[in-house]
């Protein structure tokens, strides 16, 4: 089946930012999240295909950015309480909120369990009310495991065992938190919850006890690094593989190492549709039906990542772009301090190829 055919995303003929985008399509719906074109997750629930990031947004430059991302359309916001900035873009919102330019319910917000809240329900639990205070809000709309590893008990973000490294808590498996975590929507604090960096075999071991379904498994994912497995598997068994890092993380890799966004490739097919490159691997995520949540802080790019709505990339853009993958050598963010935990999830890294693999990240 083509691209296309796959999930064809209909030209809008307005601009985005005039807000009058309504057509028939193949998402769900519209009237939640503004113009936001919406996909409908295995609960039911609705989310919208495009967010903002928030990795590496420091905190009095997240302010800013999300409430300028609210203000031109943008409806969805990922969050982290290991980013640090929770804070900050929880008093945007407010203040958006408190403006009458948006509801709460108009908006999407997704944060993450971090690795050192894995335990019983209570330490669980006091990961997300932890989240909700510093985001300002009584609910989350989807609450992820931020990875399938725990560390040990701490108010530190990564705590360190006595012989250096990581302490690990391998005593709580992630299917004892994902249980854990099914109360936490129960309870109606968060409307839904999910997985990331979850691989194959670690998602079949979460279905085999799993009462809810992950709503997303939110992994890396661009032109050099396309989970085409992951993103069949999880299609097949209605979980949502959200797109991160689409645009290369330049915040994380070292400066002057190029990326998607400097492949000539993607610039090329970029200029044939008179866009930015990152405009093409952002329309790129979302023809392939993911979701997908790039990061920025300044204004213009902010306004030109949301603006994917209005061009489509020809079967032939398609295939191009995909092969550019690079196998495990494409892979950005190898969690590399995280690789002596027994579920580290990239564990072809540790193979003998792995010898190839620059050390930095
Ligand atoms: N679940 C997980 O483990 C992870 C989740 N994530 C989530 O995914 C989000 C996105 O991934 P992230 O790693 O941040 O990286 P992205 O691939 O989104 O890239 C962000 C970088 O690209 C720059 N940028 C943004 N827009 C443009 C543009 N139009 N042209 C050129 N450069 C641009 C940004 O700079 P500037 O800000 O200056 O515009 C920033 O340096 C994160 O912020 C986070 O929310 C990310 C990593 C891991
Ligand atoms: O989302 C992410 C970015 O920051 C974290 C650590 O600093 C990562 O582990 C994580 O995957």
């Amino acid at each position: 089946m083509k691209f296309s055919q796959l999930y064809h995303v209909r030209t809008i003929r307005a601009s985005w930012s005039l807000f009058s985008y309504c057509e028939n399509r193949p998402f769900s719906g519209c009237c939640h999240y503004g113009n936001n074109p919406t996909i409908t997750l295995n609960s039911g629930c609705e989310i919208p295909i495009f967010g903002l990031g928030t990795w590496k947004s420091k905190p009095q430059e997240v302010l800013r950015a999300v409430k300028y991302a609210i203000h031109v359309g943008y409806r969805h916001f990922d969050c982290a309480h290991v980013y640090q900035n929770q804070k900050e873009v929880g008093l945007a919102i407010k203040q958006k909120i408190e403006e009458g330019e948006v509801c709460r319910k108009n908006i999407f917000i997704t944060s993450k369990l971090w690795n050192t809240f894995h335990g019983d329900y209570n330490r669980v639990k006091e990961g997300l009310e932890k989240t909700l205070t510093d985001l300002c809000l009584s609910y989350l709309d989807l609450y992820l495991m931020h990875w399938p590893m725990g560390f040990a008990s701490s108010d530190i973000l990564f705590p360190m065992s006595a012989g250096g490294g990581i302490a690990f808590n391998t005593n709580c498996h992630f299917t004892h938190v994902w249980k854990e975590m099914e109360k936490l929507q129960k309870e109606g604090l968060t409307r839904m919850i999910g997985v990331s960096n979850f691989n194959k075999g670690q998602i079949e071991k979460l279905l085999a006890v799993a009462e809810i379904v992950p709503a997303v498994n939110q992994v890396e994912c661009h032109p050099y690094l396309n989970q085409v497995e992951l993103s069949n598997f999880c299609r097949e068994n209605f979980i949502n593989l959200t797109a991160y890092s689409p645009l290369g993380a330049r915040d994380f890799v070292q400066k002057d190492t190029p990326g998607p966004l400097d492949d000539a490739t993607v610039i090329s097919i970029a200029k044939n549709h008179c866009r930015s490159p990152a405009q093409v691997l952002i329309r790129y995520q979302i023809q392939r039906g993911h979701i997908v949540i790039p990061k920025s802080v300044s204004n213009d790019r902010i306004f030109q990542n949301i603006n994917v709505f209005d061009f489509n990339l020809s079967d032939d853009d398609m295939a191009a772009i995909m092969g550019l993958e690079k196998g495990i050598h494409g892979r950005i963010l190898r969690g590399k301090d995280y690789r002596n935990h027994p579920e580290y999830p990239f564990k072809e890294l540790l193979g003998p190829a792995s010898k190839d693999i620059p050390p930095s990240h």
